[in-house]
Protein backbone atom coordinates (compact mmCIF):
# COMPACT_ATOMS: atom_id res chain seq x y z
CA UNK A 1 0.00 0.00 0.00
CA UNK A 2 2.74 2.57 0.66
CA UNK A 3 4.32 1.58 -2.39
CA UNK A 4 0.96 2.20 -4.33
CA UNK A 5 0.88 5.46 -2.75
CA UNK A 6 4.91 6.82 -3.01
CA UNK A 7 4.78 5.88 -6.68
CA UNK A 8 1.28 5.81 -8.00
CA UNK A 9 -0.74 8.01 -6.19
CA UNK A 10 1.10 11.09 -4.86
CA UNK A 11 3.89 11.21 -7.14
CA UNK A 12 4.85 14.92 -8.45
CA UNK A 13 3.25 14.19 -11.42
CA UNK A 14 -0.40 12.92 -9.73
CA UNK A 15 -0.14 15.92 -7.45
CA UNK A 16 -0.20 17.99 -10.77
CA UNK A 17 -3.17 15.83 -12.01
CA UNK A 18 -5.41 16.87 -8.72
CA UNK A 19 -4.43 20.92 -9.33
CA UNK A 20 -7.50 21.76 -10.55
CA UNK A 21 -9.73 20.48 -8.00
CA UNK A 22 -6.96 21.93 -5.34
CA UNK A 23 -6.95 25.59 -7.35
CA UNK A 24 -10.87 25.58 -7.00
CA UNK A 25 -10.72 25.00 -3.70
CA UNK A 26 -8.46 27.46 -2.71
CA UNK A 27 -10.49 30.05 -4.82
CA UNK A 28 -13.74 29.12 -3.14
CA UNK A 29 -12.02 30.14 -0.21
CA UNK A 30 -11.01 33.39 -1.62
CA UNK A 31 -14.37 33.75 -2.42
CA UNK A 32 -15.71 33.36 0.81
CA UNK A 33 -13.47 35.83 2.66
CA UNK A 34 -13.51 38.16 0.12
CA UNK A 35 -17.55 38.01 0.52
CA UNK A 36 -17.15 39.19 4.04
CA UNK A 37 -17.90 42.80 4.64
CA UNK A 38 -14.04 44.67 4.14
CA UNK A 39 -12.78 44.14 7.56
CA UNK A 40 -14.78 41.61 8.37
CA UNK A 41 -13.51 39.11 11.04
CA UNK A 42 -12.98 35.42 9.75
CA UNK A 43 -12.36 32.00 11.81
CA UNK A 44 -9.25 31.58 9.79
CA UNK A 45 -8.48 28.68 11.45
CA UNK A 46 -12.05 27.25 11.10
CA UNK A 47 -12.09 27.88 7.12
CA UNK A 48 -8.50 26.02 6.54
CA UNK A 49 -9.48 23.19 8.05
CA UNK A 50 -12.72 22.74 6.03
CA UNK A 51 -10.57 23.75 2.86
CA UNK A 52 -8.06 20.88 3.61
CA UNK A 53 -11.26 18.20 4.21
CA UNK A 54 -13.00 19.78 1.07
CA UNK A 55 -9.18 19.11 -1.29
CA UNK A 56 -8.82 15.65 0.75
CA UNK A 57 -12.12 14.27 -0.08
CA UNK A 58 -13.03 15.59 -3.29
CA UNK A 59 -8.76 14.13 -4.45
CA UNK A 60 -9.94 11.16 -2.98
CA UNK A 61 -13.41 10.81 -4.24
CA UNK A 62 -13.03 12.63 -7.39
CA UNK A 63 -13.76 9.43 -9.82
CA UNK A 64 -17.42 9.98 -8.06
CA UNK A 65 -17.54 13.19 -9.26
CA UNK A 66 -16.54 12.53 -13.13
CA UNK A 67 -13.60 13.89 -12.25
CA UNK A 68 -9.94 12.52 -12.96
CA UNK A 69 -6.97 12.03 -11.01
CA UNK A 70 -8.77 10.63 -8.06
CA UNK A 71 -6.30 8.48 -6.12
CA UNK A 72 -9.36 6.41 -4.80
CA UNK A 73 -9.75 4.13 -7.77
CA UNK A 74 -6.32 2.78 -7.01
CA UNK A 75 -7.49 1.91 -3.61
CA UNK A 76 -10.38 -0.08 -5.03
CA UNK A 77 -8.57 -2.01 -7.00
CA UNK A 78 -6.87 -3.19 -4.03
CA UNK A 79 -10.23 -3.55 -2.43
CA UNK A 80 -8.96 -2.34 1.10
CA UNK A 81 -12.15 0.39 1.20
CA UNK A 82 -14.27 -2.29 -0.37
CA UNK A 83 -13.33 -4.82 2.23
CA UNK A 84 -14.46 -2.60 5.17
CA UNK A 85 -17.35 -1.25 4.12
CA UNK A 86 -19.08 -4.43 3.05
CA UNK A 87 -17.59 -5.77 6.61
CA UNK A 88 -19.76 -2.89 8.31
CA UNK A 89 -23.11 -2.89 6.86
CA UNK A 90 -24.39 0.25 9.41
CA UNK A 91 -24.56 4.26 10.22
CA UNK A 92 -21.22 4.59 8.41
CA UNK A 93 -21.55 3.17 5.32
CA UNK A 94 -25.20 4.67 5.10
CA UNK A 95 -23.83 7.56 5.27
CA UNK A 96 -21.30 7.18 2.33
CA UNK A 97 -24.37 6.05 0.24
CA UNK A 98 -25.49 9.77 1.20
CA UNK A 99 -22.29 11.13 0.12
CA UNK A 100 -21.91 9.52 -3.01
CA UNK A 101 -25.62 10.09 -3.75
CA UNK A 102 -25.26 13.77 -3.47
CA UNK A 103 -22.28 13.70 -5.77
CA UNK A 104 -19.64 13.66 -2.48
CA UNK A 105 -20.96 17.33 -1.33
CA UNK A 106 -20.62 15.94 2.09
CA UNK A 107 -17.09 15.91 1.74
CA UNK A 108 -16.58 15.70 5.87
CA UNK A 109 -18.80 12.86 6.57
CA UNK A 110 -16.66 10.80 4.38
CA UNK A 111 -13.62 11.44 6.13
CA UNK A 112 -15.75 10.03 8.98
CA UNK A 113 -17.19 7.72 7.02
CA UNK A 114 -13.59 6.30 6.89
CA UNK A 115 -12.58 6.94 10.36
CA UNK A 116 -15.30 5.11 11.40
CA UNK A 117 -14.36 1.94 8.86
CA UNK A 118 -10.56 2.08 10.18
CA UNK A 119 -8.54 -0.47 11.36
CA UNK A 120 -5.48 1.75 10.60
CA UNK A 121 -4.96 1.43 7.47
CA UNK A 122 -2.52 3.20 5.11
CA UNK A 123 -5.24 4.61 3.14
CA UNK A 124 -7.19 6.26 5.74
CA UNK A 125 -4.03 7.65 7.24
CA UNK A 126 -3.64 9.33 4.07
CA UNK A 127 -7.12 11.12 4.03
CA UNK A 128 -6.36 11.94 8.18
CA UNK A 129 -3.00 13.36 7.77
CA UNK A 130 -3.64 14.85 4.43
CA UNK A 131 -6.91 16.30 5.32
CA UNK A 132 -5.30 18.44 8.54
CA UNK A 133 -1.13 18.80 8.13
CA UNK A 134 -1.26 21.74 5.41
CA UNK A 135 -3.74 23.30 6.94
CA UNK A 136 -2.26 23.62 10.35
CA UNK A 137 0.92 24.81 8.77
CA UNK A 138 -0.92 28.16 6.68
CA UNK A 139 -2.55 28.28 9.94
CA UNK A 140 0.99 28.35 12.00
CA UNK A 141 2.42 30.82 8.93
CA UNK A 142 -0.19 33.63 9.15
CA UNK A 143 0.08 33.29 13.05
CA UNK A 144 3.98 34.34 12.91
CA UNK A 145 3.44 36.73 9.97
CA UNK A 146 0.95 38.56 11.77
CA UNK A 147 3.31 38.17 14.54
CA UNK A 148 6.09 39.44 12.34
CA UNK A 149 4.88 42.35 10.34
CA UNK A 150 7.96 43.33 8.98
CA UNK A 151 8.17 39.71 7.38
CA UNK A 152 4.50 40.04 6.27
CA UNK A 153 5.30 42.71 4.78
CA UNK A 154 7.99 41.18 2.69
CA UNK A 155 6.22 37.96 1.84
CA UNK A 156 3.09 40.06 0.58
CA UNK A 157 5.70 42.22 -1.52
CA UNK A 158 7.26 39.05 -2.74
CA UNK A 159 3.78 37.49 -3.69
CA UNK A 160 2.06 40.53 -4.83
CA UNK A 161 4.83 41.30 -7.27
CA UNK A 162 5.34 38.29 -9.27
CA UNK A 163 1.26 37.57 -9.56
CA UNK A 164 0.31 41.41 -10.58
CA UNK A 165 3.55 41.33 -13.42
CA UNK A 166 1.90 37.77 -14.71
CA UNK A 167 -1.88 39.57 -14.32
CA UNK A 168 -3.66 36.51 -12.95
CA UNK A 169 -4.36 34.59 -9.96
CA UNK A 170 -2.20 33.20 -7.88
CA UNK A 171 -0.85 29.30 -9.80
CA UNK A 172 1.58 27.09 -9.18
CA UNK A 173 3.38 28.06 -11.62
CA UNK A 174 6.10 30.15 -10.28
CA UNK A 175 6.30 29.00 -6.06
CA UNK A 176 9.79 27.63 -7.03
CA UNK A 177 10.76 31.04 -8.04
CA UNK A 178 9.36 32.54 -4.36
CA UNK A 179 12.08 32.77 -2.63
CA UNK A 180 10.74 34.47 0.38
CA UNK A 181 7.69 32.80 0.61
CA UNK A 182 9.36 29.31 0.56
CA UNK A 183 11.44 30.41 3.59
CA UNK A 184 8.48 31.36 4.97
CA UNK A 185 7.26 27.81 4.57
CA UNK A 186 10.46 26.16 6.07
CA UNK A 187 10.82 28.36 8.87
CA UNK A 188 7.40 27.57 9.78
CA UNK A 189 7.56 24.05 9.64
CA UNK A 190 11.03 24.11 11.70
CA UNK A 191 9.02 25.93 14.38
CA UNK A 192 5.56 24.46 14.14
CA UNK A 193 6.12 21.00 12.90
CA UNK A 194 2.28 20.09 12.08
CA UNK A 195 3.51 16.00 13.50
CA UNK A 196 5.71 16.87 15.67
CA UNK A 197 6.27 13.44 16.50
CA UNK A 198 7.17 10.76 14.07
CA UNK A 199 4.74 7.73 14.21
CA UNK A 200 6.21 4.95 16.77
CA UNK A 201 8.50 2.46 14.84
CA UNK A 202 10.60 0.03 15.82
CA UNK A 203 14.37 -1.00 14.73
CA UNK A 204 14.76 -4.34 12.72
CA UNK A 205 18.72 -4.77 14.32
CA UNK A 206 20.26 -3.34 17.30
CA UNK A 207 22.21 -0.10 16.95
CA UNK A 208 24.58 2.66 18.43
CA UNK A 209 23.98 6.07 17.42
CA UNK A 210 26.34 7.86 19.29
CA UNK A 211 27.59 5.59 22.20
CA UNK A 212 24.16 4.75 22.87
CA UNK A 213 23.16 1.01 21.99
CA UNK A 214 19.21 1.17 20.78
CA UNK A 215 18.19 -2.62 20.58
CA UNK A 216 16.54 -4.40 18.58
CA UNK A 217 12.46 -3.76 18.35
CA UNK A 218 12.66 -0.80 20.68
CA UNK A 219 9.98 1.97 19.77
CA UNK A 220 11.42 5.42 18.76
CA UNK A 221 9.86 8.02 18.62
CA UNK A 222 11.29 11.22 16.67
CA UNK A 223 10.61 14.62 18.05
CA UNK A 224 11.13 16.84 15.09
CA UNK A 225 9.69 19.79 17.07
CA UNK A 226 12.75 19.46 19.81
CA UNK A 227 14.90 18.71 16.83
CA UNK A 228 13.68 22.37 15.44
CA UNK A 229 14.39 24.02 18.59
CA UNK A 230 17.68 22.73 19.04
CA UNK A 231 19.91 25.88 19.44
CA UNK A 232 22.91 23.13 18.48
CA UNK A 233 21.74 23.03 15.09
CA UNK A 234 19.75 27.00 14.76
CA UNK A 235 20.27 30.63 16.26
CA UNK A 236 18.21 31.96 17.92
CA UNK A 237 16.04 29.50 17.74
CA UNK A 238 12.69 30.47 19.10
CA UNK A 239 12.75 33.30 16.65
CA UNK A 240 10.86 33.52 13.02
CA UNK A 241 13.59 34.57 11.22
CA UNK A 242 12.81 33.19 7.40
CA UNK A 243 16.27 35.00 6.12
CA UNK A 244 18.19 32.10 7.79
CA UNK A 245 16.84 29.83 4.73
CA UNK A 246 17.75 32.03 2.01
CA UNK A 247 21.38 31.43 1.71
CA UNK A 248 20.50 27.75 2.83
CA UNK A 249 20.23 24.21 0.83
CA UNK A 250 18.58 23.47 3.79
CA UNK A 251 15.35 21.77 2.86
CA UNK A 252 12.50 19.48 4.13
CA UNK A 253 12.82 16.58 1.90
CA UNK A 254 14.59 14.14 4.64
CA UNK A 255 18.02 14.50 3.95
CA UNK A 256 18.89 17.61 6.42
CA UNK A 257 18.20 16.13 9.91
CA UNK A 258 17.99 19.07 11.34
CA UNK A 259 14.33 20.06 9.27
CA UNK A 260 12.41 17.28 9.40
CA UNK A 261 8.53 17.85 9.40
CA UNK A 262 7.97 14.70 6.81
CA UNK A 263 10.51 12.71 8.92
CA UNK A 264 12.81 11.02 6.93
CA UNK A 265 13.99 7.39 4.81
CA UNK A 266 12.29 4.76 4.16
CA UNK A 267 9.21 5.70 6.59
CA UNK A 268 8.86 9.52 5.77
CA UNK A 269 5.35 11.04 4.79
CA UNK A 270 4.69 9.79 1.30
CA UNK A 271 2.00 12.66 1.27
CA UNK A 272 4.93 15.57 0.90
CA UNK A 273 4.48 16.41 -2.78
CA UNK A 274 0.78 16.80 -2.08
CA UNK A 275 0.80 18.51 1.35
CA UNK A 276 3.45 21.19 -0.01
CA UNK A 277 1.68 22.30 -2.93
CA UNK A 278 -1.36 23.04 -0.84
CA UNK A 279 0.35 24.83 1.83
CA UNK A 280 1.98 27.00 -1.08
CA UNK A 281 -1.36 27.34 -3.21
CA UNK A 282 -2.83 28.39 0.64
CA UNK A 283 -0.40 30.63 1.45
CA UNK A 284 0.13 32.28 -1.63
CA UNK A 285 -3.60 32.72 -2.32
CA UNK A 286 -3.89 34.48 1.09
CA UNK A 287 -1.34 36.88 1.22
CA UNK A 288 -1.99 38.03 -2.46
CA UNK A 289 -5.53 38.87 -2.08
CA UNK A 290 -6.39 39.73 1.41
CA UNK A 291 -4.07 42.46 4.12
CA UNK A 292 -4.68 40.97 7.63
CA UNK A 293 -4.93 42.88 10.43
CA UNK A 294 -5.87 41.12 14.71
CA UNK A 295 -9.12 42.17 15.58
CA UNK A 296 -9.70 43.92 18.59
CA UNK A 297 -6.40 46.04 18.38
CA UNK A 298 -4.08 43.26 19.83
CA UNK A 299 -1.16 44.30 19.17
CA UNK A 300 1.25 41.70 16.98
CA UNK A 301 3.69 40.67 20.28
CA UNK A 302 0.35 39.95 22.32
CA UNK A 303 -1.19 37.49 19.89
CA UNK A 304 -1.44 33.69 21.46
CA UNK A 305 0.40 31.00 20.24
CA UNK A 306 -0.50 28.49 22.43
CA UNK A 307 -0.71 25.22 20.87
CA UNK A 308 -3.40 22.66 21.12
CA UNK A 309 -1.81 18.68 21.49
CA UNK A 310 -2.46 15.75 19.51
CA UNK A 311 -1.11 13.89 16.51
CA UNK A 312 -1.40 16.96 14.43
CA UNK A 313 -0.49 20.51 16.41
CA UNK A 314 -2.74 23.58 15.48
CA UNK A 315 -3.14 26.33 17.47
CA UNK A 316 -4.70 25.61 20.74
CA UNK A 317 -7.35 28.94 19.87
CA UNK A 318 -8.46 29.60 16.46
CA UNK A 319 -6.86 32.53 14.60
CA UNK A 320 -9.33 35.37 14.20
CA UNK A 321 -8.15 37.68 11.43
CA UNK A 322 -9.70 41.29 9.91
CA UNK A 323 -9.24 40.67 5.97
CA UNK A 324 -9.35 43.83 4.03
CA UNK A 325 -9.41 42.64 0.11
CA UNK A 326 -6.62 43.70 -1.80
CA UNK A 327 -7.05 45.58 -6.11
CA UNK A 328 -4.27 45.02 -7.73
CA UNK A 329 -3.10 48.39 -9.16
C1 LIG B 1 2.32 19.58 5.38
C2 LIG B 1 1.88 18.37 5.12
C3 LIG B 1 2.33 17.08 5.81
C4 LIG B 1 3.24 16.88 6.81
C5 LIG B 1 4.09 17.91 7.55
C6 LIG B 1 3.28 15.45 7.07
C7 LIG B 1 4.10 14.85 8.01
C8 LIG B 1 4.15 13.49 8.23
C9 LIG B 1 5.00 12.86 9.20
C10 LIG B 1 5.98 13.56 10.14
C11 LIG B 1 4.78 11.53 9.13
C12 LIG B 1 5.45 10.45 9.99
C13 LIG B 1 6.76 10.05 9.37
C14 LIG B 1 7.54 9.11 10.27
O1 LIG B 1 6.96 8.48 11.13
O2 LIG B 1 8.77 9.03 10.09
C15 LIG B 1 3.77 11.31 8.12
C16 LIG B 1 3.30 10.08 7.75
C17 LIG B 1 2.33 9.88 6.79
N1 LIG B 1 1.77 10.83 5.99
FE1 LIG B 1 2.14 12.81 6.01
N2 LIG B 1 2.39 14.83 6.23
C18 LIG B 1 1.80 15.78 5.44
C19 LIG B 1 0.86 15.58 4.44
C20 LIG B 1 0.37 14.36 4.07
C21 LIG B 1 -0.59 14.14 2.99
C22 LIG B 1 -1.18 15.24 2.13
C23 LIG B 1 -0.82 12.79 2.93
C24 LIG B 1 -1.72 12.01 2.03
C25 LIG B 1 -2.56 12.49 1.15
C26 LIG B 1 -0.01 12.17 3.96
C27 LIG B 1 0.04 10.81 4.21
C28 LIG B 1 0.85 10.22 5.16
C29 LIG B 1 0.83 8.79 5.46
C30 LIG B 1 -0.03 7.74 4.77
C31 LIG B 1 1.77 8.58 6.47
C32 LIG B 1 2.12 7.25 7.14
C33 LIG B 1 3.29 6.62 6.44
C34 LIG B 1 3.68 5.30 7.07
O3 LIG B 1 3.17 4.94 8.15
O4 LIG B 1 4.56 4.63 6.49
N3 LIG B 1 0.71 13.14 4.62
N4 LIG B 1 3.42 12.52 7.58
Amino acid sequence: MRKILTMELLTDKRVKSFRPILEAEASKLMNLIGSEPAGGVVNLSRLLVSVGNAMTSRTAFGKIRGLEGSFLPVIHRIRIIDEHVSRRRNRETEHLDKAVATGGEEEEDLVDVLLACTDNHLEVKAVILGGDTSPVTVEWAMSELMKNPEKMNKVQREVREMFDKRGKVVDDACFNELHYLKSVVKETFRLHPPVPLSIPREGRETVVINGCQIPAKTRIIVNSWAIGRNSSHWTQPDQFIPERFLNSSIDYKGNDFQLIPFGAGRRMCPGMNYGIFVVYLLLANLLYHFDWKLPNQIKPQDLDMSEDSGGTVPRKNNLYLNSIPYHAP
